[in-house]
């Protein structure tokens, strides 16, 4: 039987290609990523994560059954106190304190991305917010993956925390577990209702990529 997330799978294949062939993410896997590259994504991924954290908060008070509300909520605390810890300790070891990594000002695309994601889950249903945010799980666990088999990725002394972290079974777990959801909020959906939620998942695959894109850049505001 084909679920909801093979669909997914396939439509956002070439997608999801296309970051695994960005420096940023190669980069990450063969060391060759510049370093002051990864401090700016370090910053602007602290920020996004305060603003991801809240799409559990929402998700936990739209969820239909307690274990999947109580789950939610549990990924919020994990998000923003453990999560975030990775980034804390990189700052750490670069130098940048806890005042000006909360400080970071949002890029345009961290903005736009969360923005995308904070509208959809305010007006749209539990399923429509989960479709927002898999991107966001899946695809890390697909780089970490892809990355972890790279020679020597794993024990970069720079990068090979990254690298343990989203390619770890704990977050494959996690990772899992909200394709689970994603498949049974898609149960007994029409067409029209199942063509939005592909929308969705392929508009935050697309945030993603940008979001990669952007970190390499060091993209600013112009003005
Ligand atoms: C741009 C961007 N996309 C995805 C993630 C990954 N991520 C964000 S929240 C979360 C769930 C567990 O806390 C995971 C895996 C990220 N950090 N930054």
């Amino acid at each position: 039987m084909t679920t909801f997330t093979d669909r997914l799978w396939k439509s956002v294949a070439p997608i999801w290609e296309k970051t695994h062939q960005h420096p940023f993410v190669t980069g990450m896997g063969d060391g060759t990523l510049p370093v002051e590259s990864f401090k700016y994504y370090m910053k602007q991924d602290y920020v996004y994560l305060i603003d991801y954290a809240k799409m559990f908060a929402i998700a936990s008070t739209k969820a239909y059954d307690l274990e999947t509300s109580a789950k939610f909520a549990g990924l919020q605390e994990a998000t923003l106190n453990g999560e975030m810890n990775l980034h804390r300790q990189y700052a750490e070891r670069f130098g940048i304190s806890r005042a000006e990594l909360e400080a970071t000002e949002p890029s345009f695309v961290m903005l736009a991305y969360t923005s995308y994601m904070l509208r959809v889950a305010h007006q749209g249903s539990l399923a429509e917010l989960v479709s927002s945010l898999l991107p966001c799980m899946w695809g890390y666990w697909e780089i970490g993956k892809k990355l972890a088999k790279i020679e020597g990725a794993l024990d970069h002394e720079l990068y090979g925390e990254w690298v343990r972290t989203y390619s770890s079974d704990e977050f494959g777990e996690l990772a899992t577990w909200l394709i689970g959801v994603m498949n049974e909020l898609a149960e007994g959906k029409n067409e029209k209702e199942l063509a939005r939620l592909e929308e969705h998942f392929l508009t935050t695959s697309k945030m993603e990529y940008l979001f990669w894109d952007m970190a390499y850049r060091k993209e600013f505001w112009p003005c």
